[in-house]
């Protein structure tokens, strides 16, 4: 299924990298470009295609983001507060890492812990949303997070569970565990990338924390009009799902960018699959459409 998925996936990239956002060659992207500088004051725009690329090493931090997330650190485990949507999105994003990381690195995907032997870094974990999933299913985690607050209560959470509680939480950033030399057979940063300083040595640095051959997964919001539409208009000005003011659409990567950056990181992207959530049932699925929430399975290069 997730070839299929992940050949009409390429398929479509290869279609928008045509047709879309980094290309300047057709009427209705230079009318989508005009709107968009039309919209700049409003978005807070933080145009991508113009940002230097910084080294590895600078800071992913942007104590903005950061404050935003303290500010509603205590409602991390509230499944009807503002992480409602990510805890709603954990069994379909998990789906999607179980299948890809199981057939990467040879493991059953029907056996209880699959990720057994396995080390596995959770970058930007948040409240453990994910990390305690990932330590039940077997792996070695080590959570971390930029927001003392958040590992605080990651900490906290998982100490009421004895699977959990073996969980390694620390308040630091990616680059300063690059610093220490650190290496993890997976590397997962989801709904991270579109909150950091500088997505380009973000990346870099996710890389150098993946053994060669090692997994990475990287989770965002693809900058699409679509997307501002329902992630942004409906989910924080309609529904209330989120704060206002969470996400700013200048701050999403497209695919053909996230799949780029990793590339000129080392990390070869071999799976995407977008997230599509139905108004009726409340749930998210996993879909080939990545004109929204999507994610992207990558190997590091050898
Ligand atoms: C939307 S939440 C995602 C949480 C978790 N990954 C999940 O999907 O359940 C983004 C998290 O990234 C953290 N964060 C933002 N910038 C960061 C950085 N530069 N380094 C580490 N964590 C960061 C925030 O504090 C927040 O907890
Ligand atoms: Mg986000």
């Amino acid at each position: 299924m997730f070839h299929t998925m992940f050949s009409r996936s390429l398929y479509q990239l290869q279609k928008l990298s045509r047709r879309n956002d980094l290309s300047l060659h057709n009427s209705s992207t230079k009318f989508k470009h005009a709107v968009l500088a039309a919209f700049q004051p409003i978005l807070h725009t933080r145009p991508y295609a113009n940002n230097p690329q910084p080294a590895a090493s600078a800071s992913s931090v942007d104590q903005a983001e950061l404050a935003k997330f303290a500010a509603i650190a205590e409602s991390w485990w509230d499944a009807e507060g503002p992480f409602k949507p990510l805890h709603v999105m954990n069994p379909t994003r998990l789906t999607f890492i179980r299948s890809t990381l199981c057939r990467h690195f040879g493991k059953d995907p029907f056996s209880a812990r699959p990720f057994e032997g396995l080390k596995f870094i959770d970058v930007g974990c948040g409240g453990g949303i994910l990390s305690e999933p990932l330590a039940r299913m077997g792996a070695s985690v080590t959570g971390i997070d930029a927001v003392e607050k958040n590992i605080k209560i990651a900490q906290v959470h998982a100490d009421l569970d004895p699977v959990a509680s073996s969980i390694e939480y620390r308040c630091t950033t990616a680059e300063n565990l690059v610093e220490e030399q650190m290496k993890f057979d997976a590397v997962l940063a989801l709904e991270v990338i579109e909150h950091v300083a500088n997505p380009a040595g973000f990346c870099k640095s996710l890389s150098a924390l993946t053994v060669p051959n090692g997994a990475t997964i990287v989770s965002t919001i693809n900058r699409s009009m679509r997307a501002y539409a329902t992630a942004i208009i409906a989910a924080e000005y309609i529904l209330h799902w989120l704060p206002k003011g969470t996400h700013q659409w200048s701050s999403f990567l497209t695919p053909e960018e996230l799949v780029l950056t990793l590339q000129r990181a080392s990390i070869s992207v071999e799976e995407m699959a977008g997230f599509a959530y139905d108004p009726l049932t409340g749930q998210w699925s996993l879909t080939d459409d990545i004109g929204v929430n999507f994610i992207a399975f990558g190997i590091k290069k050898q």
